[in-house]
């Protein structure tokens, strides 16, 4: 029989409403509690343990480094074939990719959340769960790194991103990463990444800050990111990843303090690229010493520019890193 480590880490999935008030307290049940609600595939041992309860707008870089080890520490068990862990949507995407970056056992690590509570009407809770629990029991999942499953999808932690802030099909990849299906019991994969991309020297994360840029923005929070302690800033520009010529100074003398400036867009979708030559143009920026995102989304840029500062790869390094 399968073996499947179901972690919990409070969100949504594992809330409560608070009789007084009326309101979901994200969290507030145990793996226990909550896998008793479920009905949990009877064909293979689920081993439930608790490790946060926390709303996920409370994660932070040392708690995915809890995790991190909590998962690595599962894995001595050679009995265990793989791994769920359950999360709160706001910030699933994040603890999903650095996930999918730092663990290098090929056993399937599999995320999932829910919308919906899960003593709400039409909840979602119950069905990821199980389906993430099949998944993640599925050894064509081995080696393709960590996986979300959420509404009968298994995406790509890459490339996946929270796009409804309710609907129960909240979760989207731009253009790739759509890896299957489960479908009720049936697990289906019809896609493999071509390439995994592994760091696991990672202890400590440095602070890497996000600066959006918008129309007469200005760089002072750019300034602020610096005097603050930032050892990364990602900044998302506009299009191609233009920013207003009053941020360039400000990107100057970052990068001048040894920040490492790493530039991605604001749009949904396309490459940051060399295309114009104006004050503020990505080309302008490129000799301030700035880096090129690719088609990174923001957050996602943020967790890899964090990762691999701290796995002390230099500036040409991390080019290289976001080229592939
Ligand atoms: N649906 C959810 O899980 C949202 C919740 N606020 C959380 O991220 O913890």
């Amino acid at each position: 029989m399968k073996t499947v480590v179901l972690l919990t880490t409070g969100g949504t999935i594992a809330s409560k409403r608070n009789p007084k008030t009326g309101l979901l307290i994200s969290g507030a049940l145990t793996g226990k509690e909550l896998s008793s609600m479920c009905e949990l595939p009877n064909d293979l041992t689920v081993d439930v343990q608790s490790l946060f309860q926390i709303s996920s707008n409370q994660m932070t870089f040392q708690l995915l480094l809890e995790l991190k080890e909590k998962i690595e520490d599962v894995f001595k068990d050679k009995a265990v074939d793989g791994i769920v862990v359950t999360h709160g949507t706001d910030t699933l995407e994040e603890t999903a990719y650095f996930l999918d970056l730092t663990i290098a056992d090929e056993r399937p690590v599999v995320v999932t959340g829910s919308q919906r509570a899960p003593t709400e009407i039409g909840s979602d809770a119950f069905l990821n769960i199980r389906q993430a629990i099949l998944a993640a029991s599925n050894d064509h999942l081995k080696g393709i790194g960590t996986t979300v499953l959420f509404n009968e999808k298994i995406l790509s932690a890459r490339y996946i991103k929270k796009v409804h802030a309710s609907n129960l099909d909240g979760f989207r990849v731009n253009g790739y990463g759509n890896l299957g299906t489960v479908d009720r019991e049936e697990v289906h994969l019809y896609q493999r990444p071509v390439q995994r991309e592994l760091h696991s020297n990672v202890v400590e994360l440095p602070s890497v800050d996000i600066i959006p840029t918008y129309l007469g923005g200005d760089g002072r929070f750019i300034r602020a990111a610096v005097t603050s302690g930032a050892k990364g800033i990602v900044i998302e520009g506009a299009g191609r990843g233009h920013v207003p010529p009053l941020a360039v100074d400000e990107i100057r003398n970052a990068i001048n303090q040894g920040v490492v400036v790493l530039l991605t867009t604001r749009a949904d979708e396309g490459l940051v690229k060399v295309v114009y030559e104006f004050e503020g143009s990505v080309e302008h920026l490129l000799q301030q010493g700035v880096l090129l995102g690719r088609d990174y989304d923001s957050k996602k840029a943020r967790i890899k520019l964090a990762t691999l500062l701290a796995a002390k790869y230099n500036k040409e390094e991390i080019q290289m890193l976001f080229n592939q």
